[in-house]
């Protein structure tokens, strides 16, 4: 059974005055509140009345607006009053933060193109995000009709495994699949991957707890999906970095947008990784393991590919808790 300890007592990020973070104390490092964003989106954190209380410095390129404008204007000045109450509705007071609210909103004239938003709520606070929309795929649909049946035909483990990583390659294009799996010890090994055929194999490789600290899996299984765009990209910050009405740092555990932690992105310069998403397996709320998934080359993975991939996982957890029993695997 895998044990998940509860993270060690977090240190406050820099910005607040915490240490430097390094291989010493990574595991307590508070990777949901980075006070940043990766850049290819911008996002807005709103007060109970949808007004903009934080907002990512990089926002004028995606609303054409500047951050000390966008500030203390309402979702339904900046975007429409129709979209600021479909999210209002969508996600009331006391939805949970793994809950997403995901829209297309129709670009505005000169100012802004058409955009995927994708919000959810925290606390008393709405997390949206904004990123330039793309055509809607009927490619990615019909892959994703084709990767459930695969799924659910799968006679093993081991084959669910390896049409998992198949179909995620297929769908999102990405240089290399796996699919790791945490042992008791939350060490991890690679039980199946679909690669570009010049990288070097991961499969069969087993990494040590550290590479993925108690902090990151904890997150990891309330929150399903992340992407790490461009490891050399330099993160947005905040605007202002505190919530100027409690004083507290945004809870950025739920955007998909949250920058990512230097030190893992150290790892991925290290590993020769430009861009990396993954997918939580969770089976009976435990991280079971993850699909991970690189890029040799920087790469925004889109929305539509987004949901095609968190929807597979989803799946994806349903069967490997019905293959892990057909298979007596002790789990
Ligand atoms: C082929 C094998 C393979 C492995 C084993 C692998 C590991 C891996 N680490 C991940 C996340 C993190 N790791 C660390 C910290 C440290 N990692 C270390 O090694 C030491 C130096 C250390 C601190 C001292 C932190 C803070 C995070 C959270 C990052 C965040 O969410 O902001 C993720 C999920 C994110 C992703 O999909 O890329 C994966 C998949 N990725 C692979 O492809």
């Amino acid at each position: 059974m895998t044990e998940h300890r509860a993270a060690p007592d977090l240190l406050p990020p820099p910005y607040l005055g915490g240490p430097e973070i390094t291989t010493d104390n990574c595991e307590r490092e508070a990777i949901h509140i980075p006070g940043s964003i990766q850049p290819h989106g911008a996002l807005l954190v709103l007060d109970a009345g949808l007004r903009a209380v934080q907002v990512s410095e990089n926002v004028g390129a995606f609303l054409g607006t500047a951050p000390e404008t966008v500030l203390g204007q309402s979702l339904g000045e900046l975007l429409g009053e129709e979209e600021a109450r479909a999210l209002a509705s969508a996600l009331p007071p006391g939805s949970p933060d793994h809950l997403q609210y995901r829209e297309r909103v129709a670009g505005r004239g000169d100012r802004f193109p058409d955009l995927a938003l994708t919000a959810h709520r925290t606390g008393e606070r709405w997390v949206v995000e904004l990123e330039p929309e793309g055509a809607p795929s009927r490619r990615v649909a019909h892959l994703l009709r084709n990767a459930v049946f695969a799924l659910e035909s799968a006679p093993t483990l081991q084959a669910l495994a390896e049409a998992a990583v198949r179909a995620v390659r297929e769908i999102s294009g990405l240089d290399r699949v796996m699919l790791y799996r945490f042992a008791a010890d939350n060490t991890g090994e690679v039980m199946a991957e679909d690669r570009r055929e010049d990288l070097h194999p991961f499969l069969g490789h087993r990494f040590p707890e550290s590479d993925i600290p108690a902090q990151a899996r904890a997150l990891y299984v309330r929150h399903l999906l992340r992407l790490t765009a461009d490891v050399d990209a330099p993160a947005s910050p905040l605007r202002p970095l505190l919530d100027p009405q409690t004083g507290a740092p945004a809870q950025l555990g739920g955007a998909v947008l949250r920058a990512t932690s230097p030190m893992h992105l150290r790892y991925l310069r290290n590993m020769g990784v430009a861009s990396s998403l993954s997918v939580s397996v969770v089976v009976d709320g435990r991280l079971w393991g993850l699909i991970s998934c690189h890029h040799t080359s920087p790469y925004v993975v889109p929305p539509e590919v987004r949901s095609a991939m968190e929807d597979l996982g989803r799946l994806l957890n349903l069967q490997v808790r019905l293959k892990s029993r057909a298979d007596t695997d002790a789990f």
